[in-house]
This record gives structure tokens, C-alpha cells and sequence, in this order.
């Protein structure tokens, strides 16, 4: 299978180094294409892989299109591409938040619903092969289309089929949500600076501490309030720091943070 990227940004390296990394294709069968020529150079390189001089001979040259790029542009970028779809059959991902599968085909212009069209929901993980992605194709998807998706997805962490409707959602709580994890990491990390702990040791120490956490929440039959509790000790330390993220108005943080991600999503959507 050819895989190419349109943008060779932090999505793309992340996606593609994962995939070769781990043998899910070769690097020589990745192709990149960026507007910037010096981006895609480093990346193509850096993978063995092949830069296209436009998305128009990449979308050529492949089987599956990774758009990569900003919703922003993807108005401009990708109606050209339209006919260049068509005519090769490659099968188009695109990983842009906020843009529907309706939107994409929209753009695609007439015949764009007949189209082969898949949305991804990836996260940046993907890059040391611990991603969550969400996929959904369009009608004109097929199953096995879908499930190669998915497959592509699995290879770099986890992948599931999810409704477009909850796709919002899912961007909250795994395509943006490593940057909240990155900033709990490093409030660990600054609190035990505060204290006196040099900061890069402080960080290896939360970032195996959330780590392992993460692990057991999904290998445990146990609920995250149930791992709480035995991790609390009566009168002891963590019931102490609790209260104390509880007075900070901790969770109701993370969940104002969750929703103002998803209405983000929704103007992405509504704005494009
Ligand atoms: N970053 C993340 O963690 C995640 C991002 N996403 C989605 O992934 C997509 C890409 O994001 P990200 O990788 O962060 O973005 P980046 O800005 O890092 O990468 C996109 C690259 O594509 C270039 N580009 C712009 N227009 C074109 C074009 N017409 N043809 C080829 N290249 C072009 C950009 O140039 P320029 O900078 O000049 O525009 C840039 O170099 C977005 O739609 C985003 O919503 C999804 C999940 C997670
Ligand atoms: O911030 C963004 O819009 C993109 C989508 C999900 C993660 N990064």
C-alpha cells in the first residue's frame, strides 16, 4: 500500500513515523507533499520516503491520501484534487478537525458523495505508537476501506469506528486531549520544582507516574473512583492533595475544558 501525505506537519510526521517505525508500510512507500518544500524534504528523508512535486502527482502516485492540513485551507486545497481522486481511485483520509464528511464531499464537487472518503479523529501519540484515533467513512466508503483505516490507526495505538456525531467529543478527550495530559504532567513537574526537585527529574517521575496510571485504568476491572480510593489512605497524604485539587475546582476545570473543546469543534465545523 502507497500512503500519501498532503502537509508534512506535526500530524503527518507524527502518523507517518509511527507507521514506518512499525513496518506497517516501508518508507519508500510514503510519499509527502507540503507547501513548504524544505518541511516535506526533512520528513521524506528523515523516512526514506518520496516528496511529490504537487498534491495533484501525489494523489497520482498512491492508493490512500492523508490530508493533513488545517481546516483552514482545506477549502482551497482540496476541490483541486477532486478529478485527480477520481480518476486514480485512491482513497481519501482526512484527519482535519471539525471538517464532516458531508463538508469534504461538498468540496469535492459534483460527485463528490460517489467518492471514497474517510474522517479520521487521530491524536499525536501516534508517533510513539500509543495513539487513539476515531474513524467513519462516507457511504461510498466500504467496509474494507473503513477497516483499512482502522487497521492503519491500530498499528500506531488504538483506532475504533465512532458515528460522525460524536466526533467532536472524541477531539476533546483524545485528538486535543495529550496537550491537557502534557500540562497536568507539568503542573506535577512544577509543583515538585516548587518544592525543590529539579524539573527534568520531576517530569520523568509524573510522566511514568501517568503512564502507569493510564495503564491501570484500562487493564483493571476497577473503576477510576474505586483506583482513587485504594489509592487513599485514611488521614494520609493523597486525601490531603485531593481536597486540595477539589478546592481549585479541579474537575469541573477539566470538564469546562472539555466542553469548550467541543464547541471549537463545532465552529470549525459551522466556519468552514
Ligand atoms: N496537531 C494535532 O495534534 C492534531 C491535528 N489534527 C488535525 O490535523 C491537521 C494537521 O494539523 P497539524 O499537523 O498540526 O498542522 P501543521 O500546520 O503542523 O501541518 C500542516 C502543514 O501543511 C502545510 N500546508 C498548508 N496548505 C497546504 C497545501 N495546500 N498543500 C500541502 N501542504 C499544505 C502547512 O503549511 P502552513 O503552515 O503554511 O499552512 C503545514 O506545513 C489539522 O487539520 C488538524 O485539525 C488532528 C488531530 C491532532
Ligand atoms: O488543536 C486542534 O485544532 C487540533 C485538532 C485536535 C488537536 N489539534
Amino acid at each position: 500500500m502507497k500512503i500519501g501525505f498532503i502537509g508534512a506537519g506535526n500530524m503527518a510526521t507524527a502518523i507517518a513515523s509511527g507507521i514506518v517505525a512499525r513496518g506497517v508500510v516501508q518508507g519508500s512507500e510514503v510519499v509527502v507533499h507540503d507547501v513548504h518544500a524544505a518541511g516535506a524534504q526533512a520528513l521524506a528523508e528523515r523516512l526514506g520516503a518520496t516528496v511529490a512535486p504537487s498534491n495533484e502527482a501525489l494523489v497520482d502516485t498512491v492508493d490512500v491520501v492523508v490530508l493533513a492540513i488545517k481546516p483552514q485551507v482545506i477549502p482551497t486545497a482540496l476541490p483541486p484534487l477532486a478529478a485527480a481522486l477520481a480518476e486514480s481511485g485512491a482513497l481519501l483520509v482526512s484527519i482535519a478537525a471539525g471538517t464532516s464528511l458531508a463538508r469534504l464531499e461538498q468540496l469535492l464537487g459534483d460527485g463528490g458523495a460517489e467518492l471514497p472518503v474517510v474522517r479520521v479523529m487521530p491524536n499525536v501519540n501516534a508517533m510513539v505508537g500509543a495513539g487513539m484515533a476515531a474513524v467513519a467513512g462516507n457511504k461510498a466508503a466500504s467496509a474494507e476501506q473503513v477497516a483499512t483505516v482502522v487497521d492503519l490507526f491500530r498499528a500506531v495505538g488504538d483506532a475504533i469506528e465512532l458515528p460522525e456525531s460524536s466526533f467532536s467529543t472524541f477531539t476533546a478527550i483524545a485528538g486535543s486531549a495529550p496537550a491537557y495530559a502534557y500540562l497536568f504532567i507539568d503542573a506535577l513537574a512544577r509543583g515538585a520544582l516548587k518544592a525543590g526537585m529539579p524539573k527534568a527529574m520531576a517530569t520523568r517521575i509524573a510522566a511514568q507516574t501517568v503512564l502507569g496510571s493510564a495503564q491501570m485504568v484500562l487493564e483493571s476491572d476497577d473503576a477510576p473512583w474505586v483506583l482513587i480510593d485504594k489509592v487513599c489512605s485514611p488521614g494520609g497524604t493523597t486525601i490531603a492533595g485531593l481536597m486540595a485539587l477539589e478546592d481549585g475546582g479541579f474537575v469541573s476545570t477539566v470538564v469546562d475544558g472539555v466542553q469548550a473543546t467541543i464547541d471549537r469543534d463545532r465552529e470549525l465545523g459551522a466556519g468552514s
